[in-house]
């Protein structure tokens, strides 16, 4: 059966509704960042760029880096968008523009989507500057609300802990990211657990002028612990994307791997003064893996 117009949408021209995206545009390896200005420090270490399109915080540019043709896209800031940029690239070699068919089992393709991003540390012994890969991610978000995520009984866990220690009303969604994508992308980089927050401010425990619900919000993820038969959990760092592009990841049967620029450390009060320096390390060291 065809997917309805008005669920797989498409634009006059055929591209996808919001990444303004064909087929044709989209490669296998794909980094994706939050702000749409890194799209373009991301390409200029391309050998060539063949496609440039934008439409709102969407900006994608297709090029080759070393012979590999590598895409670069920004997804904005959220889960919400995190929704909007996995369904569509997904939808991009996953479902037959022409029928509007999803493809079959034996047809689809796997993407290797790579977040590179930037994020702020919750433990003293996380430095400004490191470069951290996700294993765990913890979403404090309600994407997983409206899908069938099917966790592990030490994600269901790990969840149930941070929604008792931080005395919320829901439990967190908690999913572990690819391991082999993991282990290739970010080898030799910290390896934490990353909290993805729905907001900048109130959710992570920063203190403008409105007070928080919960004033100790930030000595709650700091200082909760998992025991497990694989050893301490703790959460590292915070961010506001990662565990929607894990727990997607997973039910759409992409190796999606988070890399975390550490710009941030709320333990020590410290941000970086040479934040884009870590960001523009981060992505060399990433294309030269990709
Ligand atoms: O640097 P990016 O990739 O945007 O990631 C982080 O920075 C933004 C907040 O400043 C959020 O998107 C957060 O996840
Ligand atoms: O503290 C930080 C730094 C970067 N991005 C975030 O979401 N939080």
């Amino acid at each position: 059966m065809p997917i309805p117009d008005s669920e797989f949408i498409l634009n006059r021209d055929g591209s996808v509704y919001h990444l303004n995206l064909l087929p044709d545009h989209i490669s296998e390896t794909i980094l994706t960042v939050g702000d749409p200005d890194r799209v373009a420090l991301v390409s200029q270490h391309f050998d060539s760029i063949e496609t440039q399109i934008n439409k709102r915080e969407f900006v994608t540019h297709v090029g080759y880096y070393k012979g590999k043709r590598i895409a670069v896209v920004s997804t904005g800031i959220g889960t919400d968008n995190i929704d909007i940029v996995l369904n569509e690239l997904d939808a991009l070699v996953n479902i037959d523009f022409v029928t509007r068919e999803p493809r079959p089992v034996e047809e689809r393709i796997t993407l290797r989507i790579i977040r590179v991003g930037t994020s702020g540390a919750l433990q003293p012994d996380i430095p400004l500057g490191a470069h951290l890969v996700t294993e765990h991610a913890v979403g404090l978000d309600a994407l997983m609300q409206f899908y069938p995520l099917v966790e592990t009984g030490l994600e269901v866990e790990v969840g149930a802990g941070i929604q008792k220690a931080l005395q919320l009303d829901y439990r967190p969604y908690c999913v572990r990211g690819h391991d082999l994508i993991r282990e290739q992308i970010g080898a030799g980089m910290l390896t934490g657990n990353t909290l993805t927050c729905p907001g900048f401010y109130g959710p992570q425990g920063r203190v403008l002028r409105l007070d928080l619900r919960q004033p100790d919000l930030i000595k709650q993820f700091q200082n909760f612990r998992y025991e497990s038969a694989e050893g301490e959990f703790r959460l590292t760092n915070f961010e506001m994307e990662t565990a929607g592009y894990y727990g997607l990841g997973r039910m759409l049967g992409h190796e999606v791997v988070s890399l975390n620029a550490i710009v941030a450390n709320r333990a020590t009060g410290e941000f970086a003064t040479n934040a884009e320096q870590t960001v523009n390390d981060l992505i060399a060291k990433t294309l030269d893996r990709v």
